[in-house]
């Protein structure tokens, strides 16, 4: 479970976070929704301890990441950029080598790479190098990285941007697959039709705090609109910074 307590945050005379808290919970898909400012990867970026919150305090299974980031980080898998793979490195190689770093001994991080090719179903990619991959299969090495160590919670940034029709579609799947484990996801958008499709519980934010949260349904039902889209602009106030 990961959960944020009055996260408050200044960079550069702009206050990004702004009294944040929620909580996304195991076995559930949640996503971060807001336009663009909201606070979204700032609130992600602290989570993970990249940044250092001013007050409050962020938690990864109960354990305050400021307090004891690495414990903290060994229930977290951030998932990283697919563009920025080591290109020379197969996914074997290179999914060994994060699980090496996450403190596993060479012979724990071979199987562990190779539960994780399995469960992906990589194996046919495992050993080519990642130069000249596809979207879908840097998307899945990417992802193999991420939950190489078994972590409780999988956090992503805009994970879709860019992404074309199938492969957005693969990272659903596999989203879908974390949470039918039982893994906390935790997601930032600001595309409407992923969030309706993927997530049980959503987290509207606005300049840096949460305005509304609940289901898809639940945040219709309290703007007493038909479609998602219109919930979430009503909720927002503008339609500013929202992807269809
Ligand atoms: N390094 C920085 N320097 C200056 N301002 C920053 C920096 N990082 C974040 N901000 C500001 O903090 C606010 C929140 O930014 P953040 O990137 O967290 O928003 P976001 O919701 O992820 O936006 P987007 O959807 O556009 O990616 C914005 O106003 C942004 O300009």
């Amino acid at each position: 479970m990961i959960e944020v307590t009055e996260l408050r945050k200044t960079i550069a005379n702009v206050q990004a976070l702004n009294g944040l808290s929620f909580k996304a919970e195991n076995g559930k898909i949640t996503g971060l929704l807001g336009p663009n400012g909201a606070g979204k990867t700032t609130c992600l970026r602290t989570v993970f301890g990249l940044l250092q919150a001013d007050s409050g305090e962020a938690k990864i299974d109960d354990v305050n990441v400021a307090v004891d980031p690495m414990s903290a980080k060994q229930q977290l898998g951030l998932f990283p950029d697919p563009c920025g793979l080591y290109e020379r490195l197969t996914p074997r190689e290179y999914v060994q080598f994060f699980a090496q770093l996450s403190g596993m001994s060479v012979q724990d991080a071979k199987s562990a790479t190779q539960n994780v090719l399995n469960k992906l179903q990589m194996n046919d990619i495992a050993d080519r190098k990642c130069q000249g991959f596809s979207q879908g299969q840097r998307m899945k090495t990417a992802l193999a990285q991420a939950i190489v160590h078994k972590p409780t919670n999988i956090i992503l940034d805009e994970p879709t941007r860019g992404l074309d029709v199938m492969s957005t579609r693969i990272l659903r799947d596999l989203l879908l697959m974390l949470k039918e484990q039982g893994h906390c996801v935790l997601f930032s958008s600001h595309v409407m039709q992923e969030v309706a499709a993927l997530c049980d519980h959503v987290v509207v934010m606005v300049k840096g705090k949460v305005v509304a949260e609940g289901s898809p349904q639940e945040l219709c039902d309290k703007t007493q609109k038909d479609s998602l889209e219109e919930a979430f602009i009503t909720l927002i106030g503008s339609d500013e910074g929202l992807a269809a």
